[in-house]
């Protein structure tokens, strides 16, 4: 060990994994807990995560434990990487258990069902006082545990947190860049799937680069607009954790949500689509709600409407496609002054 700190990753799927090894590469006493008893132990006995990170080598730092207690007790920071859906449940179990002055970090990329809370506000909610940040970018966990260089962002208001996070974190091979406006980068993690939905659904429709290029940039003109709308800062957009991020999920298929949507463009439906690809796709429950959000505010989102239709109200996607297209022309880039 090179280093006196120890770090807990909450959540054992592909990012928990992938961030918790690097981590432990870096020389920190790690600890990366996963709820299932089994699988935590397998994990641990054979040096690896067969689930989701098959054939990647975890680290001897790196301990692989379902003991959430034994995770925590001399943990310095704590990141929680697990569906939104779980987040708020996963942070009560463990806010009992965490040691003082412990810092918490989100790396969650959706937004709670029902309620419109972002990760970083149930964390002020559960844990009160504590340091808290998010972080978020262009990272498949596949690519990150393949050594493939990476950058992403940690946000927060506290400058302590960002320096434990980048002192942590970073590598030769992962740049961590710093953000204080954690609502923009936390809310452009979020709102990034529901656009690689798009971009799935017209990759299966055999949509050309023209078309590809179009989409991604109103897709970042209207996540823009609905942030700016909320009190984010809208340049906070145009950072890794912003276009960076849209840009890698709207153009491969190693994102779940664009597969999502490239199944459903192939004629699936809903249900099998998300059965398919069989891990969390944030950008369908994101949808529902930014959808609700945006009606109530009254933010023009086009695109948000246009795969709404498609994907709840059974609207085939050739009539959105085309109402899109004939729809209003609106101003290429909208914070230019006029
Ligand atoms: N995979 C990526 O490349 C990536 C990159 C950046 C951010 N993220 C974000 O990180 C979050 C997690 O993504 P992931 O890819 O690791 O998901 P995943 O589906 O690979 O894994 C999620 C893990 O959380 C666990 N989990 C779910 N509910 C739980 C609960 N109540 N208690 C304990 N554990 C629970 C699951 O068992 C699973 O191990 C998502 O919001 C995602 O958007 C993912
Ligand atoms: O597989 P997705 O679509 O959840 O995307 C994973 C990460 O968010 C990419 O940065």
């Amino acid at each position: 060990m090179v280093s006196d700190l120890t770090i807990a990753v909450l959540g054992g799927g592909s990012f928990g994994t992938a961030i918790a090894n690097i981590i432990a590469t870096n020389g920190n006493r790690t600890f990366l807990w996963m709820r299932d008893e089994a699988r935590a132990a397998t994990c641990q006995r054979n040096r690896e995560n067969p689930e989701y990170l098959p054939g990647y080598a975890l680290h001897d730092n790196l301990q692989v434990t379902a003991d959430l207690p034994a995770a925590l007790q001399d943990s310095d920071l704590v990141f929680i990487s697990v569906p939104s859906k779980s987040f708020r449940q996963v942070t009560r179990q463990a806010a009992p258990l965490l040691k003082a002055n412990a810092m918490v970090v989100s790396t969650t990329k959706g937004i709670e069902p029902e309620t419109f809370t972002l990760m970083s506000e149930i964390l002020r909610q559960e844990l009160g006082h504590r340091l808290t940040g998010v972080l978020s970018g262009p990272n498949f966990a596949k690519e990150i545990v393949q050594q493939q260089q990476t950058g992403t962002v940690v946000a927060s208001s506290h400058a302590a947190v960002i320096e434990r996070v980048q002192g942590v974190l970073s590598s030769s091979a992962f740049r961590v860049y710093s953000n204080h406006d954690s609502f923009g980068v936390e809310l452009s993690g979020a709102l990034k799937n529901i656009y690689a939905i798009v971009a799935g659904m017209a990759a299966a429709l055999g949509s050309g680069h023209n078309t590809q290029a179009m989409l991604i940039t109103r897709s970042l003109a209207e996540m823009g607009r609905f942030a700016a709308r909320l009190g984010a800062n809208p340049m906070t957009f145009l950072g890794l954790a912003g276009v960076g991020d849209l840009v890698l999920t709207c153009t491969s298929d190693l994102s779940r949500n664009y597969r999502v949507g490239f199944a459903i463009g192939k004629g699936k439906t809903l249900e099998q689509a998300v059965a398919e690809v069989g891990q969390v796709a944030e950008g369908v429950n994101t949808l529902r709600l930014v959808k609700q959000k945006a009606d109530q505010l009254d933010v023009y989102m086009p695109l948000v409407d246009g795969l709404y239709k498609v994907l709840f109200e059974q609207r085939a996607i050739s009539e959105v496609a085309h109402s899109l297209m004939v729809g209003e022309q609106n101003t290429d880039v909208e914070y230019i002054s006029q």
